[in-house]
């Protein structure tokens, strides 16, 4: 049998006395869409980190196709396959939209074949880099300073970033945050888009944009996860009903 992309096995961290992740035990299937749900302070953040290295985890491992990758640094990890966004946009502002593409495939690149390969690569390199402008739909924004464009399109560019290394595990953490409706509609096409085929873990407050792209969604509730399922049992379930305080998942426009 096929090892999950990615698996968590009794995971927990605690920060002094405070148990943030409680045992969570969690496989995600090559190529499906995981979503992270929870009330603020539930700890996805934590998780997230735990799973990209930030954080050492305090007991129990995280597995990348079977391979316990718990303890080793986030750009080892990322080596493995795994790559994030973050919530806070992170992409180089003073660089034009093309060369942070670049920069994400080099990085890759860099460390995986020798430096005069890389020199005779460039091509190709290019060449990705037009592809994966395509896909975000800023081919037209290629040479404007990744700082002028606005805010949607930064976030557009981030996950393209996030997508050049050519992971197969991607990481997004609240990547409509701040979005209109209209933006957060075409991001989730982009999301939709540039993740097939590939393993996707998600967190993100809009209720909308979970239901509409996961395949099966997970609840942590302080720390625990409670529920996980596919959408239409997570609506149904009274624990998560109750685990949101009464605010069901109607209220919030699933
Ligand atoms: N480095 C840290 N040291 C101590 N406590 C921390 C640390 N990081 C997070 N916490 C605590 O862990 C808890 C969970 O935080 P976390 O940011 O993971 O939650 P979250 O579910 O992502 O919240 P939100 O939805 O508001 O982003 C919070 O009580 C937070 O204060």
């Amino acid at each position: 049998m096929t090892a999950p992309a990615l698996e968590l096995r009794d995971l927990s961290k605690s920060f002094g006395l405070a148990k943030i992740i409680q045992g969570v035990d969690l496989k995600v299937a090559k190529g499906e869409r995981h979503a992270i749900i929870g009330p603020n302070g539930a700890g996805k953040s934590t998780l997230f980190n735990l799973i990209t290295g930030k954080y050492a985890p305090t007991s129990g491992g995280v597995y990348l196709h079977g391979e316990n990758v718990s303890g080793l640094k986030p750009f080892e990890i990322n080596r493995r396959g795994l790559s994030r966004s973050f919530q806070i946009t992170n992409i180089f502002p003073n660089m034009t939209v093309f060369e942070n593409i670049r920069c994400g495939l080099l990085w890759t690149m860099g460390y995986k074949y020798s430096f005069w390969h890389m020199i005779s690569g460039q091509q190709d390199v290019t060449e990705k880099a037009e592809e994966i402008l395509e896909q975000i739909n800023l081919t037209s924004r290629r040479d404007l300073l990744a700082g002028t464009l606005a805010y949607a399109e930064q976030r557009a560019l981030e996950i393209g970033i996030t997508i050049a290394g050519g992971a197969d595990i991607i990481l997004l953490d609240e990547p409509c945050a701040g979005m209109s409706h209209s933006e957060t509609a075409l991001i989730v096409d982009l999301i939709r888009k540039v993740t097939e085929d590939k393993t996707l873990m998600i967190v993100e407050h809009d209720m909308g944009v979970i239901f509409d792209l996961a395949d099966k969604i997970s609840v942590l509730v302080y720390g625990e996860i409670i529920e996980s399922d596919v959408p239409d049992a997570v609506r149904a379930s009274v624990k998560v009903k109750e685990a949101y305080l009464g605010t069901t998942l109607e209220d919030e426009g699933v």
